[in-house]
Formats: structure tokens, sequence, C-alpha cells
């Protein structure tokens, strides 16, 4: 199964672009690289000489116990003569002792250092880039790609880089410089023995190289599978009233449990694949031994070779040449996890931000609010548009109210104001400028935003209210709060304006929801308020509340209101008719009732309703 690349995303990037990518990364902690390169280098000199101290003793006891010449040496020191035997053995142990001891510190050190580089550097280096990349993508590439992929590519495949640096590059780098330093030694020692003791290791090359091209398809399916398990999780959370209030728990465990069952029967798979090619490798690489015994006991016998210094050292570096190559498989394994999580960060770095200042775009400060739509159209997708051929001009100051049924495109068309998108065709011009032509944290810090439900961060009903204006005093805070009639329930809370509110405002009522983000949107005191249906989910004596709020915070701004009700068409200086993203209507409420058509349908059939109401409430003696 192949992997889908996120929608709107950057080409994918072939394997060695991708290696590329990843060593240009790795180049910008160069210096935190070759201190940990340093450190191994020390390491395994470190060990040889260990090495060849323990040798060299093996040797000076085989010439004293057997009474054979002892002319060996290690890095040229050679036993003083006049020493006495125990002398020479005690400071031989000294030095394999601190050499061990140096090892030690050593190794402690390296492990300080990788970490440092990779978690505390890069790691987070990465992860706060493809953050603010995010940040700064279209709606588009949000509208594309769902939650768990965005998700899992912030943290597990920043991890999979992180891999790369440390257990792929700086582990090919130490593999090659300890392969490089064991052989010549082993050469230096015997070249004969060394040829027949490594003839294996093409092979073991070859077969690594095989099980790579082999597992990669499959690690790129984990992923995809992983990814699938977080989506199904993120909607379960998000989705928990649903599932509840129709009662359907088992069935939505069932769906996380097959999510989940997937990606562990798949892991498995992997697991006993790598498992056997591990072992595999590490039992070919024991022919080495085989060999090292067999040859290099011969060899010793006929003189040609000593035993300390000579076989018991080469035993030695074989050992570590084998388990070096032993790690191949690990490398290779980290190779492709590594390079599928970073193809997956670097979609997301390289994914292009559709809407975007341009370089010379103009920098404004508080617009007059005059918005006009020029011949726009608009698409999502393909070539099916949403909005056709919409001219509308708004004073500054104006309020128009938006009717259509659903689907019809009216919040499209006011996404467009704050270049949520642009348009495929036609222009937008705000106070008579290209809308892309003015710089955007200007544009959008001129308008106020109330959505159909709002959202809320967990934080402060202060700092949720100043959420667009953090630099905001008490006292704004508390009169943009009271322009939202929201001040009395603030109160009324615990900590009042510091009160600390649940994970997407959890703990308040849709209304004091809606009010507070009414509060947010009038703080940032916009010349243009975009209020798309802010009632639509609210009862109607709260929506009765809302709307005296909304009077007052729609005062003076250039408004677009997305309403169904009479009550609010009517408050509008003129209305736009929506249908099939064309507007088929415009006009004030008088104007309008007086043409035939879907405004004055939609018209009578409330006031037919409310006269409904109003006659059983008079009924019951309600009013
Ligand atoms: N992210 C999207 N990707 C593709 N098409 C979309 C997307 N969002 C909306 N649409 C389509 O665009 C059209 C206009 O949608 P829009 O949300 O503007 O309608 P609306 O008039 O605001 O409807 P409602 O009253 O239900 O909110 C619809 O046909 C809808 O299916």
């Amino acid at each position: 199964m192949a992997e889908p690349a996120p929608s709107n995303a950057a080409p994918p990037l072939k394997n060695s672009a991708l290696i590329r990518r990843l060593f240009g990364l790795a180049w910008a902690y160069r210096l935190h690289c070759v201190r940990v390169l340093f450190l191994q280098l020390v390491l395994l000199t470190i060990g040889i000489a260990g090495l060849s101290f323990t040798g060299l003793g093996i040797d000076y006891i085989r010439s004293h116990v057997e009474g054979v010449s002892f002319d060996a040496t290690v890095f040229g020191l050679v036993p003083p003569a006049a020493w006495p035997p125990l002398y020479v053995l005690a400071a031989l142990a000294c030095g394999v002792l601190l050499l061990a001891l140096a090892r030690a510190v050593l190794n402690f050190l390296y492990a300080v250092s990788i970490n440092r580089l990779v978690q505390q550097k890069l790691v987070v280096d990465l992860r706060a880039e493809v953050y603010d990349k995010l940040q700064r993508l279209s709606f588009r590439f949000f509208d594309a790609n769902n939650t768990g992929s965005i998700i899992t590519r912030v943290t597990g495949d920043v991890q999979a880089v992180r891999m790369f640096v440390d257990q792929v590059l700086m582990q090919s780098v130490i593999m090659v410089i300890s392969l490089t330093v064991y052989v010549a030694y082993m050469v230096h020692l015997h070249v004969g023995l060394t040829l027949a003791c490594l003839a294996t290791t093409p092979l073991l090359a070859w077969l690594s190289t095989w099980f790579s091209k082999k597992i990669e398809p499959e690690y790129r399916l984990n992923r995809t599978l992983f990814e699938r398990m977080i989506q199904s999780f993120s909607e379960s959370i998000q989705g928990i009233g649903v599932t509840k209030g129709f009662g359907r728990e088992a069935e939505d465990r069932e769906r996380f449990g097959r999510a989940n069952r997937a990606v562990y029967e798949q892991q498995r798979g992997i697991f006993w694949k790598v498992s056997l090619f591990s072992p595999a490798v590490g039992a070919l690489t024991r022919i080495n031994m085989v060999v090292l015994l067999g040859y290099g006991g011969w060899l010793v016998i006929d003189g040609q070779l000593p035993l300390g210094t000579g076989l018991i050292v080469f035993a030695g570096l074989l050992e570590q040449f084998s388990g070096q190559v032993n790690s191949v498989a690990t490398l290779v394994n980290s190779v492709q996890q590594s390079l599928i999580g970073a193809r997956r960060v670097f979609e997301i770095l390289d994914s292009p931000v559709e809407v975007q200042s341009a370089p010379d775009a103009v920098r404004c400060g508080r617009l007059r609010g005059a918005v006009c739509f020029e011949r726009v159209s608009f698409a999502y997708t393909g070539i099916t548009p949403v909005l056709r051929d919409i001219d509308l001009e708004v004073a500054p100051g104006q309020c128009v109210a938006i009717l259509g049924p659903t689907g019809a495109g009216k919040s499209v068309l006011m996404s467009l104001i704050p270049r949520f998108f642009d348009p495929v065709s036609g222009r937008l011009l705000i106070d008579g400028l290209d809308a892309r032509d003015l710089h955007l944290d200007d544009l959008r810090r001129n308008i106020g935003l109330v959505f159909q439900e709002s959202f809320l961060f967990s934080n402060t009903v202060a700092a949720n209210i100043a959420f667009g204006c953090p630099d905001a005093t008490s006292a704004q805070i508390e009169k943009a709060a009271k322009i939202a009639a929201a001040h009395d329930f603030i109160m009324a809370l615990p900590q009042g304006y510091d009160t600390v509110l649940g994970e997407s405002g959890s703990g308040l009522s849709g209304g004091q929801r809606q009010r507070l983000a009414i509060a947010r949107a009038v703080l940032l005191e916009p010349s243009i308020l975009l209020l798309d249906d802010p009632t639509a989910a609210i009862d109607s004596e709260t929506e009765h509340e809302i709307f005296e709020a909304l009077d007052r915070a729609i005062a003076g701004r250039t408004t677009f209101i997305v309403a169904h009700r009479l009550s609010t068409l009517r408050r509008a200086d003129f209305i736009i008719v929506m249908e099939e993203g064309r507007i088929v209507q415009r006009g004030t409420h008088a104007e309008l009732m007086r043409q035939p058509g879907a405004y004055r349908r939609v018209a009578q059939l409330q006031l037919i309703d409310g006269a409904a109401l109003h006659e059983e409430a008079e009924g019951r003696g309600l009013v």
C-alpha cells in the first residue's frame, strides 16, 4: 500500500536528494558532530591500546613460562629488561585499568555530547521549524491533511530525522573510521590472515543492501498505519460527545482497536524480519572466528605470529570488527526509518505557502474598511467553482447581511476577505487596494472574526479575549467584554477574568463561548467585522442577548454577517442572497420584500411562523 503524500505538499524528494538535505541539516551542527566524532576516535584508540597491552602481557607471561625469547612491543614500548616480572605485570595491569577508566569517562562524555546534539539542539530546532511552517501554511493545507498526519510529522517523524543524524550519519562515520583502523591494524599484524578472515565481508555488504531495499516499503506502510491510528484516536476524542450521545462507544472502541491492531500486526512482521536478519548476519561474521582459529592458530604454532600481540590482539580486533559489521543491520534499519520520517518532515517544510505577503506589500495602519469584490471566482480544488463572478461593493461602516441555503458559498465569500484563500480570478479590493498587495498581518489585524462555533484556548478568560491583542490592558479587556455582554457571566466565574478555561472552552455554554469570541473580535477595534452565523449553535433566547451585544460591536464597522433570521436581516444596510456561488438578489429588506424570489419566500415563511407562535402564546396568555 503506498503512503499518501500530504495533499497540497511539495513533490516527494528522491532518496539521493533527501540524503543531501539531511547532510545539509547535520552540517548546521558540524561543531557538535566533530566533538562527538573526536570522542569516538579517542575511544577507539584507547580500546586498541587496552587490547595491545593485554596481548603484551600474555606474550610476557608466555616468555617466562615457556622460556622463549620476548621481543614484542606495543606502540614502541618495551618492558625494561631490568624490571622484575612482577613489576612489569603490575605496570601492564595498571595501564589496562587506567585505559578502562578513561574509556568509561569518555563513554559518559560521548553520551552527553550526542544527547546535547540531537535531543537538545536538533530535535528542538527542527520541531520549532516545522511548527513555524505550519503556522504559515494556508487553510488549503489543513483542509487537505488530517490532524493525525500533521501531529505525527511534528512528533514522531522529527525523531526520525534525529535518528538519521545520530544513528545513521554519526554511526556510519564511526563505523568507517573504526573498520579502517581495525583492518589497517590487522593487515599490520598479518596480511594473509586478514584477507582470509574478511573473505565473507562482501557477502555481508550485499545482504545488507538487499535487506534494506526489501524492508523499506514495510516501514513506509507502518508510518501510514500509525498515522491512521492517531487520526482515529484524535477523532474519538474530538467526537466523544457524539459517540456517547449515540451510545456508540463499543463501535468506537472497535474502530480504534482495528487501527491499533493493524499497526501492531504490521510492526510484528517487521520485527520478525529484522530479528531474523540480525542473527543471520551475526552467524556469518562468526565464520571469521573459525578461520582465525584454524589459520591463525597454525601461524602461531609455526612461529609466524606471536600469541599475545599477534593472535589474541587479532582476535580482539576481529571481534570488534564483527561487532561493527553486525550493527550494519541496525544501521540499515535506521536508514530506512529515518529516510521515511525525514521525507514526511520535509514535505511539510517544502509545502508552498500559498497565501503570504508579497515582498513589496503595502504596510498599512487602520483601514477605512471599504470592501469591493470585482468579478471574483473561487474554487477549492479542480475546476468546480464555489464562487462565481461575485461583484459586490461595501462602503466603510456598512453592514451587509448574507442569506442563502447551505453550501451556497456564504462562508467562503467571507473567508476571502482576510485572505484565508485568494480568488482564482477577479480581484478583492480593500480600501481600493488589491488585498494581495497589502501586508497580510496588517490586513488581518484590521479584521475581527466570529465563526459559527468559536474556538477558545485552554487559558484564562482574559487571555482568550486578548488573544489578538496580547498587550491589552485589563480595562480594555473589560470594555470589550461589556460590549459583548460577557462581563456579567465572567464576573460570576470562580476567578472572574482569571478563570482558566478547559480545553476548547469546556465549562462554558455555547452562548458564553460566542460572547467571549465577540469580545475577542471587538478588542481588536477592527475596521471590518466578519460574523459567520454566530448564533447558529445557540438557543433563541441567548441569540437575542448576543444580538444586543452584536449591535454594539457592529456600530461603525464594515460588517458582513451570515444570517437567516429576519430580525438580523432587517438590521443590515443591505442584504445579498446567494445560491450556488452566485449573488442572485441584493437590496434592502424593503426592496427585497417587493421582489419575487428567495428572500421574500424565506421572509414570508418566518413571518407566518412568527405569527403562529404569537397566536399560540396569546392563546396561552403568555403575551
Ligand atoms: N474545504 C473545502 N474543500 C472543498 N470544498 C469545500 C470546502 N469547504 C466548503 N466547500 C464547498 O464549498 C461550497 C460553499 O461552502 P460554504 O461553506 O461557503 O457554504 P455556506 O453557504 O457557508 O454553507 P453553510 O450555511 O452550510 O455554512 C460548498 O459546496 C462546500 O461543499
